[in-house]
């Protein structure tokens, strides 16, 4: 039977990265994305924000909504503190199987908790099922649609504190127009836009990195 896009992804990390090498997987994802096969992967150049972020946020919760590959998972994982805890929510079994051992490969498998399902069925649960108060950064890459019924969920549910960091991908493209109006105009979070380009493309795209403040 014909592979899907996310077993090619693997079969390249499981090829030309290094066991243990999260650096090595992120490098064998963009190149196969870039000189073979296009996906939705965050990207380099988008990457290196999401990078810069993490660092300075230096997170002890992290929930990320749409895993993929797993290909934002391993960078976010690798810049965590030890003691750090960190909740990806992936609702297609495929890709989860996939972003699995892709995760695995990086060796952080012991930093993520992969959890299989839909992110409105799960945000309500968090708190009981993981023993996290409040997240200290979110990273929004799932479904567009989803991002602003899920960031309203996240405060009904008490997730966010003062100073949770938002960071949504693809403001631009495909966009999120209801999420970025949204955390713009709303007096309870500050946002900035980060200008960049769509994954493996010269198009633009870019971040939105929003923070809660009350
Ligand atoms: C109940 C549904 C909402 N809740 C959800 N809970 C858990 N996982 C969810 C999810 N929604 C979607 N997912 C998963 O997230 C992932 C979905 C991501 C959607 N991303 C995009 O559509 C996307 C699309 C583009 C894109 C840009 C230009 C273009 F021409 C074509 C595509 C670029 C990106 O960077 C993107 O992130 C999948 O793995 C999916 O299974
Ligand atoms: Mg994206």
């Amino acid at each position: 039977t014909q592979s899907t896009r996310p077993q090619r992804i693997l079969s390249a990390v499981q090829k030309n990265a290094t066991r243990g090498d999260p650096r090595s997987v992120i490098r064998a994802i963009d190149q196969f994305c870039s000189q073979k096969e296009w996906a939705m992967n965050v990207g380099n150049e988008k990457g290196c924000i999401l990078d810069s972020v993490v660092s300075e946020v230096n997170p002890a919760t992290v929930l990320e909504l749409g895993t993929y590959c797993g290909y934002s998972t391993v960078r976010i994982a690798s810049l965590l503190p030890p003691y750090a805890k960190f909740i990806t929510l992936e609702f297609n079994p495929d890709f989860a199987a996939v972003a699995r051992q892709v995760i695995a490969w990086a060796g952080l498998e012991d930093k993520v908790q992969l959890v299989e399902g839909a992110s409105s069925d799960w945000i309500p649960k968090i708190k009981e099922q993981f023993g996290i108060k409040t997240f200290d950064l979110v990273f929004l890459d799932h479904w567009k649609e989803h991002y602003l019924s899920d960031t309203k969920l996240m405060e009904e549910c008490g997730l966010l504190r003062k100073g949770s960091v938002l960071l949504a991908d693809n403001v631009i493209c495909p966009g999120a127009p209801d999420y970025v109006e949204y955390v713009r105009s709303s007096p309870r979070y500050k946002s900035h836009y980060f200008r960049s380009h769509l994954e493996y493309t010269k198009a633009e795209d870019g971040l939105e990195k929003s923070v809660f403040l009350e």
